[in-house]
């Protein structure tokens, strides 16, 4: 069996890409994620303390993706993957990233990361 908790569409304006005039603006980025998570406890007592919070999780996606400037998306979802895998104790976890206004000529461009292991043992 498993649970899942999922961020859709979470948008964050970031200093993001390698070109020089990129490092004067910000660019909308939108994540997509995964967590696998074990709903027993959370259920169970119906406490807030028992569950992975998204909204917690996903200020702390904003606070790093704003925290400083990335040449690449893939440095941002190598990052944040193991960041969030670390501090939330994440068992398996999928992050898309998307940076939608990159190519002009594609609805959007990005990268997916995964971690871990969807098995959560009951
Ligand atoms: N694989 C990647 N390719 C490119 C990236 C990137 O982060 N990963 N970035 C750029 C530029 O910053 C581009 O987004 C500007 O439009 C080019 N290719």
């Amino acid at each position: 069996m498993m649970d899942i908790i999922f961020i859709k569409e979470l948008t964050v304006f970031a200093s993001v890409g390698v070109y020089d005039w990129e490092k004067t603006i910000k660019q909308r980025l939108v994540f997509n994620i995964e967590m696998a998570w074990d709903f027993e406890k959370a259920a169970q007592s119906d406490d807030v303390a028992n569950c992975l919070n998204y909204a917690t999780v996903s200020q702390a996606v904003i606070k790093f993706v704003e925290s400083q400037h990335f040449d690449l998306v893939e440095t941002i979802a190598y990052r944040l993957v193991k960041l969030l895998k670390v501090r939330f104790n994440i068992p398996w976890i999928k992050i898309e990233l998307h940076k939608p206004q990159a190519v002009a000529q594609a609805n959007s461009v990005g990268v997916i990361v995964e971690r871990g292991s969807r098995l959560v043992h009951k």
